[in-house]
């Protein structure tokens, strides 16, 4: 069911409402019978009707649950012919956005803790010294 090949201009063909195709990471999925159903809105899907719309799902950053429903609506996949528009950023993983970010703001606290252990270690081996030098001048 899912191994049919699709041109570009055969998912073009299918931008009506009632016969919806769009393309999510070179893959062709049948949207008409979830158009109603979608949390988004009508509007966004209609818009994308007949498209590669893999940049706009994955600019939303659908859940896994939403991801599992486009699966169910697999039809095919497509065939890149010469002259077809190019795929949109599909290149990256889908969480590479969210993890980099995270990981940043992760290692500046990191560094700040450090950063604060090794001043606290200093100034406890400057009054250790300092106490040790007392202890001889008595
Ligand atoms: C057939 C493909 C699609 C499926 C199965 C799908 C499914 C879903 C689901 C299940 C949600 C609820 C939130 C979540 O689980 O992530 C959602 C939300 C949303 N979707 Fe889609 N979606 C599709 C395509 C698109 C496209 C192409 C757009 C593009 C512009 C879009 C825009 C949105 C927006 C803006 C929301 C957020 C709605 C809100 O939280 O108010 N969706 N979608």
């Amino acid at each position: 069911m899912a191994d049919k090949e699709f041109t570009y201009s055969d998912v073009s063909e299918h931008n009506t409402k009632k016969d919806l195709y769009i393309v999510v990471h070179d893959k062709v999925y049948n949207a008409s019978s979830f158009v109603d159903e979608h949390p988004g809105g009508e509007e966004v899907l209609l818009d994308v009707g007949g498209q590669d719309s893999t940049e706009a799902f994955e600019d939303v950053g659908h859940s896994d649950e939403a991801r599992e429903i486009l699966e169910g609506l697999l039809v095919g996949s497509l065939k890149r012919q010469e002259g077809d528009p190019k795929p949109k950023s599909y290149a990256q993983p889908t969480s590479s956005a969210t993890t980099s970010d995270g990981a940043s703001t992760g290692v500046g606290l990191y560094a700040i803790i450090l950063l604060g252990g090794a001043l606290a270690f200093g100034a406890y081996k400057y009054l250790q010294g300092q106490s040790q030098k007392e202890g001889i001048a008595i």
